[in-house]
């Protein structure tokens, strides 16, 4: 069970990492990121913002482990020192106290394995770093796992605008979700706007849909191909990180589409777990494209599963059924 001071902590958090993430993004240049051993880009935000949350984290709950994406070794060594004192500077400006080992050490504490078994901490400190760095959508992405399931998330959407319709009425949503208790947007404050909800579409021709920038990371054509099967005639929204599990939760589109790009991959924990909460607190659907539920039981990745289909709950069985027949 969530105590008091866990939820508070955890959200509190994924706001100041939030701050970090865009102190950085305001100066960004080349030696701010580097590439990791998959190529995949990293920042000196991505670092910073683990070690943000772990280390407020660490406080709250010192014996509950952590899966995180980033790993301090990638800025250990006279190689990374500059990335490294870029880090421990950003973090400084907002967590004065801490010295460059208790990031380092803040950080390691994300290298836990997952599983079955006991609660644990999952985040990914910047979720859609190519739109990070592309000045574009990104998220910090904290979840709470017990016993294999999703319980609690935060999702923090700092550049997401409040309002899809009116992007210019300000940016930062922050969506918490709890197992049982709903959905919920706060402002970039902590205040809460109000319960979210997904949308009431019920026929698919009307639906919108959502899916990753990067052709990478989701099969752009076989989306095409569910849309024409689905009868859907508007163009798909493409947006980078876990916002688009966000802009499902909120009603702003009724399906996301992440159809694999190539047999061998898995998807993350890290990658949707806030994110599939969000959307089945707000009312809606999250299966993988078989129509499976997603294990987040079976260490850091989603292995028995593969690619995800997110939708408003009423649309979820035609998506699934459309994704199986679209497929090359
Ligand atoms: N091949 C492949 N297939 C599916 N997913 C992959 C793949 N490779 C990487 N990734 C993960 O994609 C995460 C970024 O999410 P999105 O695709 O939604 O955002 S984006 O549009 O690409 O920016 C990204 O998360 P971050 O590394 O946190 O940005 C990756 O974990
Ligand atoms: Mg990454
Ligand atoms: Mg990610
Ligand atoms: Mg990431």
């Amino acid at each position: 069970m969530l105590t008091d001071s866990e939820r508070q902590a955890a959200i509190d958090a994924v706001i100041l990492a939030s701050k970090l993430c865009q102190n950085v993004r305001s100066k960004l240049d080349q030696g701010a990121s580097k590439e990791k051993e998959d190529r995949s880009p990293v920042t000196i935000a991505d670092f910073g913002a683990q070690a943000v949350v772990l280390n407020a984290l660490a406080k709250v709950s010192p014996d509950v482990p952590a899966v995180g994406e980033e790993d301090a070794s990638d800025l250990r060594g006279d190689a990374n020192a500059a990335l490294r004192e870029r880090v421990v500077s950003e973090v400084q400006a907002l967590v004065p106290e801490l010295t460059e080992s208790t990031v380092l050490e803040a950080i390691d504490r994300g290298n836990h394995s997952g599983g079955a078994s006991g609660r644990f901490w999952t985040l990914d400190p910047i979720d859609g770093t190519k739109g990070f760095l592309r000045n574009d959508q990104y998220a910090v992405a904290l979840a709470l796992i017990e016993d294999g399931e999703v319980t609690f998330g935060v999702l923090g959407c700092p550049h997401l605008p409040i309002d899809w319709k009116n992007p210019d009425a300000g940016r930062g949503c922050f969506m918490v979700a709890e197992k049982g208790k709903g959905c919920k947007q706060l402002d970039s404050e902590g205040k809460s706007l109000g319960k979210v909800q997904v949308d009431q579409v019920t026929d698919p021709t009307k639906a919108s849909f959502c899916e990753s920038v990067e052709s990478g990371h989701t099969k752009h054509g076989w989306a095409a191909a569910v849309a024409e099967k689905l009868g859907i005639t508007t163009e798909s929204v493409r947006m980078d990180s876990q916002c688009k599990y966000t802009a499902i939760a909120r009603g702003d589109a009724s399906i996301y589409l992440r159809l694999p790009t190539r047999p061998g991959y898995e998807e993350k924990i890290w990658d949707h777990a806030a994110g599939v909460l969000c959307v089945t607190e707000a009312g809606g659907n999250v299966t993988d494209i078989t129509g499976a539920a997603l294990d987040f039981s079976i260490g850091r990745t989603l292995k028995d599963n593969r690619g995800v289909i997110a939708t408003n709950g009423p649309i979820h069985d035609a998506v699934v059924t459309a994704v199986q027949a679209a497929q090359e």
